[in-house]
């Protein structure tokens, strides 16, 4: 006797082994007819049918994929080991539906080899030629974790010294901070009065500021005697210049745009404008330097507001001779060219990039079988998962991590001490795992794809800084597959890593056991790696659905990826396309049995709003939403302020439930075996 579960009818069908087999022929049917028709499934289905994969291993295991709220089956454990135990099987129990069937076909990657563009991170000589002032050098040959100057500070420091505007383009973790830090503090030390305030303006995102304040730890002494360096996000700026009498930029001698790219990137083109009318308007004489890992149209054009007559300084291995460098960085700059004109992003060496096509209903499992890999199995390992919004990575209010993993949250909508704290907990600690929204440490990872090539350049480029090695991992959807193409367009090569291989990590841990008997013995087989991935999501499946607290976060999350989704650029529509979403595998992903109703109503009437006013409407909540979450990184961080004081209405509150569930995992690893019930 076999079990069918009808989710439909909430009926349990216990049927004899003759009409099993049958059924299991049509579900075969079924499956292929699935599979040919759509890579993406339709959102809802009537009477889905699903079998889990186990007819050569001889066990009866025949499954209905679930739809509506309730669910009744037998034991899995039954269901895969028929021992005949009839009062075992007549037990019900909420199941977990198959992950592994009804799931579109995992195209094959068929990537364009591209060069990948280089740049050397260090240059051969030590601070010494480069014009600096003897104790300067002296001070930083000091500094035990200097290595010698990098490329683009041996470019950057002397073009700087001569007093000349720059834009300094070179690859993330090439050390671009110091290379305008070492000049303009020798430019400062240099003034004869130090007591006169003067306000020499930096600006960056929120992190980058911390960054940056870490390294002028030891000036804070000369900086309160006189020497004055605002370092400010362009927002926050801007709300000074809107509302602070005092701020006045009539002595100013620097203004530097750091990581310029992110933030045009993040719409912030237009707070550059005003500080720069602000400016302008008090202080025509000064130094203007802009820095960024990527160029495109936006950074050439703001080169052209914001910099004098400037000196071009890139670090491409190709367009440079080592022969005769300074010929290379005395180009002018010319003016803006296309996303980059110098035929690709450069990428640090030593990152190893890697991407998985894997299906939505596997997403999590996935994850987080791969967490557990790196914060379990492996030592060392420091891990950053990025997510599409600050919402998403707010779990924190559940019960705080396992002892055995640190996890940290870091996103523009925490309170600045708290960012100082997490950035430099996770800074000093040896391992640990980042939940964040856009920048930090050493080894990476990512949940949600990023929009564009140059946002997947400073999410990877967290990690392999300064010429140490690191990695990165993509999830796609097959869907998604297409976006190996964009990045290699800009001349970015990731190597495929297949789901298989990252699931198969779950049979290194005996708390996965699906089934007693000793898999010691054998090479674990792909059933023991489908049984052991669906042990892990009932654990999730069960964490979610055991509170309506917990429900209640899934499906805000799943809101809040599915408004993410919306929101991609238009130019990626065509890959990330929400209608291509099937909301039921996705809500899988967020440890839901089922897509919300709600959700899918409401996603089909803002299509057909969306499709019966074309172009009418462009900025959609979704996006506005995003746009919101994305720019908290740059924005004067007062935001939180005024939704406390009830000034400025507030997101959804998007939690996802990623530390709570892999918190369970690390407790399931000290109990022991789990199992299905
Ligand atoms: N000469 C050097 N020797 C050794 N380490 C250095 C040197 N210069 C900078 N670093 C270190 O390298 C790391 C990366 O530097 P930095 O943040 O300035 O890179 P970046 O080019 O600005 O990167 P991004 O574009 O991603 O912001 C920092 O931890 C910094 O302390």
């Amino acid at each position: 006797m076999y079990c069918l579960a009808y989710s439909d009818y909430s009926v349990c069908l216990l049927i004899p082994r003759t009409w099993y087999r049958r059924l299991t022929g049509l579900a075969k049917a079924t499956k292929r007819k699935d599979q040919a028709s759509s890579e993406a499934p339709p959102a809802k289905r009537k009477k889905e049918t699903s079998f889990l994969p186990a007819k050569k291993t001889g066990v009866g295991e025949t499954r209905r994929a679930f739809r509506g709220n309730a669910q009744k089956t037998l034991s899995p454990k039954k269901n895969w080991a028929d021992t005949g135990d009839q009062k075992q099987e007549d037990k019900p129990c909420v199941k977990t539906s198959s992950l592994f069937k009804n799931n579109p076909d995992i195209p094959e990657l068929h990537r364009p080899v591209v060069h990948q563009v280089r740049e050397q991170v260090f240059a051969p000589e030590t601070f010494q030629e480069l014009g600096l002032h003897p104790h300067l050098v002296s001070s930083l040959l000091d500094m035990s974790s200097l290595l010698g100057d990098t490329s683009v500070q041996k470019q950057s420091i002397p073009v700087l010294l001569e007093g000349r505007d720059a834009l300094v383009r070179s690859q993330t973790g090439s050390g671009k901070t110091l290379a305008y830090c070492i000049p303009m503090v020798q430019s400062l030390q240099a003034m004869k009065s130090k007591i006169q305030v003067r306000v020499n303006v930096l600006l960056c995102s929120r992190n980058g500021a911390l960054i940056l304040f870490c390294y002028l730890k030891s000036e804070k002494a000369r900086l309160r005697k006189g020497i004055n360096i605002l370092i400010s996000t362009p927002g926050r700026l801007v709300d000074h210049i809107k509302s602070t009498k005092n701020i006045h930029f009539r002595r100013m001698q620097w203004l530097i745009l750091d990581e310029a790219d992110r933030i045009l990137d993040l719409g912030f083109e237009k707070d550059v404008t005003v500080i720069l009318n602000a400016v302008n308007a008090q202080c025509q004489k000064r130094q203007n330097v802009l820095l960024s890992a990527t160029l495109s149209e936006g950074v050439a054009r703001l080169a052209d507001i914001s910099l004098h007559n400037p000196v071009s300084i890139s670090v491409l291995d190709k367009s440079h001779d080592q022969s005769n460098p300074k010929d290379q960085v005395t180009q002018e700059v010319t003016p803006p060219q296309a996303a980059d004109p110098l035929g690709g992003f450069a990428i640090p060496e030593s990152l190893d990039q890697h991407v998985a096509l894997v299906p939505s209903k596997l997403r999590l499992v996935c994850l987080a079988a791969f967490l557990l890999q790196k914060g379990k199995l492996e030592q060392d390992q420091k891990v950053i998962v990025f997510f599409s919004s600050c919402e998403l990575v707010e779990f924190g209010q559940l019960p705080s991590a396992s002892p055995q993993l640190a996890f940290l949250r870091l996103h523009g909508n925490m309170a600045q001490e708290e960012r100082t704290s997490v950035f430099q907990e996770f800074s000093r600690s040896r391992t640990g795992i980042l939940l964040c929204t856009v920048r930090s440490a050493l080894r990476l990872r990512g949940y949600s794809a990023p929009s564009s090539p140059a946002e997947y350049i400073h999410r990877i480029g967290r990690t392999a800084r300064i010429g140490c090695h690191g990695s990165s991992l993509l999830i796609l959807a097959p869907s998604e597959a297409e976006y190996v193409n964009s990045l290699a367009a800009h001349k970015i090569n990731i190597s495929e890593v297949k789901m298989e291989d990252i699931l198969s990590i779950l049979t290194k841990d005996d708390c996965f056991k699906g089934r007693k008997r000793n898999h010691k013995s054998h090479a674990a087989g792909p059933q023991e790696i489908r049984e052991r991935a669906t042990v892990l999501q009932t654990v999730f499946e069960d964490y979610v659905h055991s509170s309506k607290r917990t429900v209640s976060w899934a499906k805000k999350a799943l809101q809040s990826f599915i408004r993410a989704y919306a929101a991609y650029p238009r130019e990626l529509k065509h890959i990330f396309h929400v209608r291509s979403l099937h909301l039921g595998h996705v809500a899988k992903s967020f440890g839901l049995r089922d897509a919300p109703r709600n959700l899918s109503v409401s996603t089909a009437k803002k299509r057909r709003a969306n499709l019966k006013r074309p172009g009418l409407h462009k900025k959609t909540q979704s996006t506005h939403h995003l746009a919101q979450v994305l720019r908290s990184e740059y924005a004067s961080g007062l935001e939180r302020l005024l939704w406390k004081a009830g000034k400025a209405t507030s997101h959804d509150p998007l939690l996802f439930p990623l530390l709570g569930v892999v918190r369970l995992l690390l407790q399931m690893g000290n109990a022991g075996q789990f199992k299905i019930l």
